[in-house]
């Protein structure tokens, strides 16, 4: 198998090589998308039943050789799909996304060149609903210094200060109700959370029913009234920015703000002041802008923010989904089929 780089899963074994040559199976370009580590082998194995892989260091280092090659280009959330890289490859039918969010992505511009856009929407909810609920109650209950002060050696008593917030029978409020959002919501239903919803379109009674969710037509109701707000939108331009100055300073100092999107939604200077300041009691990010934030950036250094690497669908079966998705598009835009997961718009 080719293993070539992965910023996303632990593990893995030999360089990036390319597949045997005499394979009749369409070829792939997988994108690089950090560290030093090759591909979790599942990752890999699942492509190389329907492609043969070549990966970005290899492709690069004779781009005329093996860009006529390539049908299909494999993506995580960067944007290696750019123009220049695109005219390399004369061939390409399709840019297979990895995860639901295509904001680093110009779809019109690859369909404007023939080429179809695909994602995964579906596959990712369970476990980015997952890490949502994780960085919730990490924050209000202050899991991670628990852990550090558990760690530490001097620690010689039961750190009663360490006190937390009650997540049990307090009011969440979800920005963005679409498949992630209904999976949060459900989740919360456990924890006895009173949930509220914001969304550019309400959803159906029975879909809020089915959930346990009310509508907040107006944002700044939700932001006023909720324990925990969670951002759980898609990017796009309407989005960009959509949790600034004003907004926060809606929400209740004793309020928690969770991220499971994308950074830009957030305005990161804005939440720097307002943790800063007190305007709210802290932030758990598992995306921020950029990926990942410069050393020397002020929310690395505030107590009151939990952050994460962008984990969300970072599990071994919603990994194996998604792979199985993008190969699955992938495959059907390689033969012309009707694909399954489309995406058409700039922004979806
Ligand atoms: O967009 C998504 O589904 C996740 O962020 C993974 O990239």
């Amino acid at each position: 198998p080719s293993h070539c780089v992965n910023e996303l899963l632990p593990v893995l074994s030999s360089p990036c090589y390319m597949g045997a040559m005499e394979d009749n199976k369409p070829w792939a370009l997988i994108s690089e998308v950090g560290g030093e580590q090759g591909y979790l082998e599942e990752v890999t194995d699942i492509m190389e039943q329907h492609f043969q892989l070549i990966c970005y260091k290899d492709f690069i280092q004779n781009p005329k050789l093996h860009g006529p090659k390539i049908q299909a280009m494999f993506v995580w959330h960067r944007p290696l799909a750019e123009p220049w890289l695109l005219s390399l490859l004369p061939s390409l039918k399709v840019v297979a996304n990895g995860g639901v969010g295509i904001d680093h992505l110009n779809v019109p511009y690859i369909s404007s060149l023939g080429v179809k856009v695909t994602n995964t929407p579906g596959v990712v909810s369970n476990a980015t609903a997952d890490m949502a609920l994780g960085l919730l109650l990490a924050s209000a209950r202050k899991i991670v210094e628990g852990h550090q002060i558990a760690l530490d050696p001097k620690t010689t008593h039961l750190p009663e200060n360490l006190m937390g917030v009650e997540v049990t029978g307090s009011t969440l409020g979800i920005i963005g109700m679409g498949h992630i959002g209904s999976k949060i919501a459900q989740r919360a239903r456990g924890f006895d959370m009173k949930i509220l919803y914001h969304n550019r379109n309400r959803r159906s009674v029975e879909d809020e029913q089915g959930v346990g969710a009310s509508y907040c037509e107006n944002m700044d109701d939700l932001l006023k009234e909720s324990d925990f707000v969670m951002v759980a939108l898609n990017l796009s331009p309407e989005t960009t920015g959509l949790i600034s100055h004003r907004e926060l300073s809606l929400m209740k100092p004793t309020a928690t703000l969770v991220n499971i999107s994308r950074g830009l939604v957030v305005d990161q200077d804005a939440l720097v002041k307002a943790l800063q300041s007190g305007t709210i009691r802290a932030a758990a990010l598992d995306v921020t802008h950029p990926e990942p934030l410069p050393r020397d950036h002020p929310l690395l250094g505030l107590p009151n923010v939990l952050l994460t690497p962008h984990l969300g669908t970072n599990t071994y079966t919603t990994t194996r989904r998604m792979v199985q998705r993008m190969v699955e598009n992938a495959l059907a835009a390689v033969k012309g089929q009707s694909i399954p997961n489309e995406v058409k718009l700039k922004w979806v």
